[in-house]
């Protein structure tokens, strides 16, 4: 029997792209939710795609009974840290009070399995002597955007343990790297993370990257984090999918590859990769960086049938420049347009 359609929220961006991807190779019928503030209507590969928002209940409880949904991937978000400092009434408004909007009208129409977009952000800033963060740490986001996001986790608790609804909360660590057949990849226009701007200064987007904060307890000074390539990430939401699918319980899962790499390690692997040096300027540390942030993973891998294929740091630095370059091409043919 084929399988319901599946309702992908913020399928036009970044990660969410990636997922659309896969689950249109494996043949699943996708509808696209995005009101394309940060995506790409060319990002969507596979599917329908819906310019609307998460919080617009009329439309999504009319998409959901219309469509015959009964699975929904929830990725839409505004996702900048800093913004939500400055402007945190933005983060609850769209992250928070969107979701459970979006969650009245899956209550509404018996959506029976939701996956949803959390973050490593909700650990806020661990004790330096843990070495990685299991799902069971007390939480202590220091930003919006991570209170947000636990806000979220908590309504879907709350309303899995109410109703028949089930669910998957990924807490996602660092997400980096593009699509290996160079098709898709972040596109953020005011990019702030890592990799993504050592790739726009390797290719002369930028000028410089700035190393913030080179005192930290770690081996060489900088700050280490676990970066896990898209489509790995991707392919661990099809997992939850397959999961939920089979019967599993709702659970709460990290997702990264249970090592880490510093600021340091990401520039070499950066000028190996492209060949050349960048121009790097030494900062203070950034506020509310935390030393090292690290996924433990033993519970993805007990619970999901997943397995990672890009878990390599030059892997993972070659897809992001592969795709910086196609951006860099595509900006220079509509110039000359
Ligand atoms: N990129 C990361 O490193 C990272 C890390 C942890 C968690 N996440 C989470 O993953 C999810 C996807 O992030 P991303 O990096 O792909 O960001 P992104 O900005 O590329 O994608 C978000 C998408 O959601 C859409 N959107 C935003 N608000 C919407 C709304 N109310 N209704 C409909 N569409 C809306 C945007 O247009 C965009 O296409 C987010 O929930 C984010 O919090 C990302
Ligand atoms: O230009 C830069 C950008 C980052 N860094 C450093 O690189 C590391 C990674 O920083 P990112 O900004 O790439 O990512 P964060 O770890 O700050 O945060 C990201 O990952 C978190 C989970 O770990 C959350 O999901 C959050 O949403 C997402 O922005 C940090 O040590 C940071 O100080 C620099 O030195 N220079």
């Amino acid at each position: 029997m084929k399988n319901k359609p599946i309702l992908v929220t913020g399928g036009a961006g970044y990660i969410g792209s990636h997922v659309v991807k896969l689950l249109g190779e494996r043949g699943e019928t996708v509808v696209v939710l995005d009101d394309l503030s940060t995506g790409n209507a060319d990002a969507v590969l596979y599917g329908e795609l819906v310019v609307g928002k998460t919080g617009d209940m009329e439309l999504v409880s009319k998409l959901i009974a219309d469509k015959g949904i009964d699975t929904v991937l929830h990725f839409a978000a505004h996702t900048i840290v800093p913004e939500s400092v400055s402007n945190p009434l933005k983060y609850y408004a769209n992250n928070t009070c969107s979701t459970r909007n979006l969650l009245q009208a899956c209550q509404d129409n018996g959506v029976s399995n939701f996956i949803f977009s959390s973050t490593a952000a909700t650990y806020g800033v661990p004790d330096e002597s843990i070495a990685a963060c299991h799902e069971e740490l007390p939480t202590a986001p220091i930003n919006a955007y991570g209170t947000s996001k636990l806000m979220s986790e908590a309504m879907l608790r709350d309303l899995s343990a109410a109703t028949d609804l089930k669910h998957v909360v990924l807490r996602y660590f660092n997400v980096a790297g593009s699509d290996p057949d160079g098709r898709i990849g972040q596109s953020t226009p005011e990019a702030t993370l890592l990799i993504k701007v050592a790739a726009e200064v390797a290719l002369g987007k930028r000028e410089q990257l700035y190393v913030y904060g080179t005192d930290y307890p770690t081996e060489d000074g900088t700050g280490v984090r676990d970066y896990i390539h898209v489509t790995d990430l991707a392919g661990a939401h099809l997992a939850a999918l397959d999961y939920l699918r089979n019967g599993g319980d709702s659970t709460l899962l990290n997702c990264g590859y249970g090592h880490g790499f510093s600021v340091r390690q990401v520039i070499d692997a950066v000028e190996r990769v492209h060949g050349s040096a960048i121009k790097v300027i030494e900062q203070p540390r950034r506020a509310g960086d935390p030393p090292a942030l690290i996924a433990a993973v033993d519970k993805i891998h007990r619970t999901l049938d997943w397995k990672p294929s890009f878990d390599d740091l030059d892997t993972i630095v070659r897809t992001s420049l592969e795709w910086e370059k196609t951006l860099q091409a595509r900006r220079h043919n509509s110039n000359e347009a």
